[in-house]
């Protein structure tokens, strides 16, 4: 179990909590506001609904919050320590040099400073190369980059394990190799921030037809190939050369108003304020929060199936923590009277439904995974399904016994009712926790790929099946196996 201290608990701050804490570390926080702990529970509901289930894996156990009074109680002994105060420089140094005054010489302190430089922050510390900025992007429980900054006070190795911390937690450390006010993807929002600005000021745009612009559009490309990827395959088949020839004279055009600063006069905040409340004030803070979440686990969980962007990194997480669980991997390893574990998860967002619990088709997915997870235990691999043996599905029928919800954690334990010849019937249960959900009995056929008949297993699947046999043949029939669904009336 590792320790990490928020200090400052607002939007930035309670997202750190949300995600050192579903990632199984204790969080201690420290906040002056009176509200802190119930604005970091709300975001916390919402990081429970979401985080666990964008993985494909179970997390670790959520380790353990608490809330302290005294800053020195919240950062002794942390492991990790991040300032999340207000963007004021003064405040921070103070902060910075409390935190410093009472925490292990060992700790990273990282600042999510939006725009300050680590030698900023470090300016009077006794011991700078303990600071560096880890910047991270609202929702920081959902969203991957941090942008790690060091300055020259940093050494290799301490930046190198402040990157590994944020791996481990599901994050992507970028490592900004030179200082600069605003690191880099700042620097970038502010460029687009300030031009929207021109543009509402100038009355050439609505906030709402500026949001449009971007969401129908560009914003759902930057979101999967970024900017200079995007831009080569616009040169086409020429690539990025032909697009900077071709729109490389714009940049002499009056394409843009950057340079100039609007000024924010009570007239212009409350234009886009008001416009601002006519597109979305129908909606609660926490309700846009909760679109917002579900729309962001849908996208990079859709990136996650073409292995691409943030998605891929999605699929390396979900890799590091299936290493650290419980399912066995080979049937001759299965204890032998009970049904073997085959999938351990959370419900992800995209599971559920207009009745705001798992829908129907999803069981059917979660007992396919289970299926599939069997059939590697008996050695019907991706390496024998490549030499053309496999398993065709006959025959489901689900019972839907209980309802569960988003970021609930499940597990599918199966039982082989029968694995001979050619036939294999297994019967899969759902729970969370002890609490049963949903059974799927499932009939298949072993199949030659080939020719697409049935026919008997290699020696590899009938070894693994014998192996099953010997652990669940000695099992109760379970109650529920071999029902049809009665006659109503
Ligand atoms: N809001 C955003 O979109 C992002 C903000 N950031 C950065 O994160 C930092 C925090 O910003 P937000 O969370 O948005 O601000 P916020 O206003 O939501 O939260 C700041 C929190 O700090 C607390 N605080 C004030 N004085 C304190 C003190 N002396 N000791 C401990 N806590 C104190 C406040 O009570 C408040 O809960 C800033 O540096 C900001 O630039 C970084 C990424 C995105
Ligand atoms: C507007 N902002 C400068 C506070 C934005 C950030 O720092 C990152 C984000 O989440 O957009």
């Amino acid at each position: 179990m590792q320790r990490a201290a928020i200090i400052g608990g607002g939007v930035i701050g309670g997202g750190w909590a949300a995600r050192f804490l579903l990632n199984g570390w204790d969080v201690r926080v420290f906040d002056p506001d009176p509200e802190a702990e119930r604005k970091i529970g709300e975001v916390l509901d919402n990081a429970r609904r979401s985080l666990p289930g964008l993985s494909d894996a179970p997390l670790p156990p959520e380790g353990r919050l608490s809330f302290h009074a005294d800053m020195g109680e919240a950062v002794k002994g942390a492991d990790w320590i991040q300032e999340s105060v207000p963007e004021n420089l003064a405040l921070k140094h103070r902060i910075l040099a409390q935190i410093q005054a009472a925490c292990d010489a060992g700790a990273v302190i990282g600042s999510s400073t939006s725009g300050f430089k680590p030698s900023q922050l470090q300016e009077g510390s006794a011991a700078p190369g303990q600071i560096l900025v880890a910047h991270p992007f609202n929702p920081v429980y959902l969203l991957p980059l941090v942008e790690l900054v060091p300055s020259a006070a940093n050494d290799a190795g301490f930046v190198e394990r402040a990157a590994e911390v944020l791996r481990s937690i599901g994050s992507y450390p970028l490592h900004v190799r030179k200082e600069i006010d605003a690191h880099i993807a700042d620097r970038l929002l502010e460029a687009v921030w300030r031009e929207a600005l021109w543009l509402v000021k100038d009355g050439i745009a609505t906030t709402e037809e500026i949001d449009n612009a971007i969401r129908y559009g560009f914003g759902i490309r930057w979101a999967q190939m970024g900017l200079f990827e995007t831009y080569r395959v616009a040169g086409g088949e020429a690539g990025m050369k032909h697009f900077m020839a071709q729109f490389g004279p714009c940049l002499a055009w009056p394409w843009t108003r950057l340079t100039d600063v609007p000024e924010f006069t009570e007239e212009l905040v409350d234009l886009i304020a008001g416009q601002s409340d006519a597109q979305s004030g129908a909606f609660g803070i926490r309700e846009l929060e909760r679109i917002r979440d579900n729309n962001l686990v849908a996208m990079m969980r859709a990136l996650k199936g073409q292995d691409w962007g943030a998605g891929a990194l999605l699929r390396a997480h979900d890799a590091r923590l299936k290493a650290g669980t419980a399912l066995v991997a080979r049937a001759a390893d299965v204890a032998e009277g009970v049904p073997v574990l085959t999938l351990a998860r959370a419900v992800p967002l995209d599971w559920t439904d207009y009745n705001g619990h798992m829908t129907e088709s999803r069981y059917l997915d979660a007992f396919a995974q289970s299926t599939d997870r069997f059939m590697e235990l008996i050695g019907c691999d991706a390496e024998y399904i490549a030499g053309g043996g496999s398993y065709f599905t006959a025959e489901s029928h689900i019972r839907h016994v209980d309802e569960v919800h988003a970021g609930a954690r499940i597990e599918v334990r199966t039982q082989m009712l029968l694995g001979e010849g050619r036939k294999l019937h297994l019967f899969h249960a759902m729970y969370e926790g002890e609490r049963l959900l949903a059974t799927g009995e499932h009939f298949l056929l072993h199949v030659d790929l080939g020719t697409r008949r049935s026919c008997p297993p290699g020696p590899q699947v009938a070894e693994g099946l014998a192996l099953m046999s010997r652990a669940h043949g000695g099992m109760a029939w379970p109650e529920a196996a071999g029902a049809a669904i009665r006659r109503a009336g």
